[in-house]
């Protein structure tokens, strides 16, 4: 049983939604939650009897209202957003809360001058809403090891957390944080190519799905490495050995080597407003 302090989740839209998913887990228990959104529409969908949740087009005080006497307060709002409403909130903060933000780019040392609060960053990614999640957790300059440890428990409830430091959360982000982007881009792609070949959706969604889940799962639980895994598929003069020789001539290892370093460039253009 994870037992945690109130928590206030300010921006509870896909990311934010997903740790609040984490939260509700019956081995979960918190002190209270307190959600906000844009809109009362979004707002009502996440209102639960353990979640108050509020929208700012009903309440222009709902952050103010959410962070009163919140211990760990989740900052879910766009990067560009991330100081304006730090600025807003700084007077409502308690003074031990520890602000806990989860936006791309935008660094402890910005926030660090706006409020006086610990601040700690956090990279999760999208698979937390089915607890498979993987979020890098970095301390600032006012974190203890037991505010780090806290923020660590908190993003647990929803997958593994590697703590780093900062000078790597954004690359950590360009794998991990961006990862499951990569990965459905790959299988809307391999999906694409087998209705080429005459497939149905529902032939190519089982071929395709299939495919990841099953190797997926054959790489966790064997223990063996991907290279190996691969070499068993790899028949010598065989099939697939010609599939991943056009692989290897489209250069995939220099291309996400390309698409990581356009990542982290923007993550720096995003630290710099
Ligand atoms: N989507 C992802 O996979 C990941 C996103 N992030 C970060 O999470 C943050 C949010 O991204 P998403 O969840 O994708 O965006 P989103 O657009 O799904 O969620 C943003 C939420 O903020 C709400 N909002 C806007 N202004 C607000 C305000 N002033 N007060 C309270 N709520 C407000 C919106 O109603 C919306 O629900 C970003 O900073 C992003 O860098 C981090 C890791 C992964
Ligand atoms: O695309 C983004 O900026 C966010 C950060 C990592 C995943 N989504």
């Amino acid at each position: 049983m994870t037992s945690l302090p109130t928590i206030a989740i300010l921006g509870a839209g896909s990311m934010g939604g997903a740790i609040l998913s984490g939260l509700l887990q019956p081995s979960v228990r918190t002190d209270g939650i307190r959600v906000t959104n844009r809109t009362q529409h979004k707002a009502d969908a996440l209102r639960s009897d353990r979640v108050i949740s509020l929208a700012l087009d009903a309440d222009p005080e709902a952050n103010a209202i959410a962070v009163d006497g919140a211990k760990i307060v989740i900052v879910g709002v766009k990067p560009a957003m991330v100081a304006d409403l730090l600025r807003e909130l700084a007077p409502a903060l308690a003074a031990d809360a520890i602000v806990v933000s989860v936006a791309a780019g935008v660094t402890i040392a910005t926030m660090e001058a706006i409020v006086p609060n610990v601040v700690v960053r956090a990279m999760p990614n999208t698979p937390a809403v089915v607890g498979k999640g993987v979020t890098g957790v970095s301390g600032g300059s006012r974190a203890t090891d037991a505010d780090v440890q806290l923020v660590r428990d908190l993003f647990e409830t929803v997958g593994d957390v590697l703590v780093i430091p900062e000078a790597k959360i954004d690359a950590l982000s360009t794998i991990s944080g961006s990862g499951p982007a990569y990965v459905f881009y790959l299988i809307e792609q391999l999906t694409r190519t087998a209705r080429g070949l005459g497939f149905t959706d529902d032939e190519a969604r089982v071929m395709v799905n299939g495919t990841f889940l099953g190797s997926a799962d054959l790489l966790v639980s064997s223990g063996e490495t991907p290279r190996e895994l691969r070499r068993r598929v790899t028949s010598p003069k065989g099939t697939t050995e010609r599939a991943v020789a056009e692989l290897e001539k489209a250069h995939l290892s220099d291309l996400f080597d390309r698409a990581t370093a356009a990542a982290l460039a923007r993550a720096k253009e995003l630290a710099a407003g």
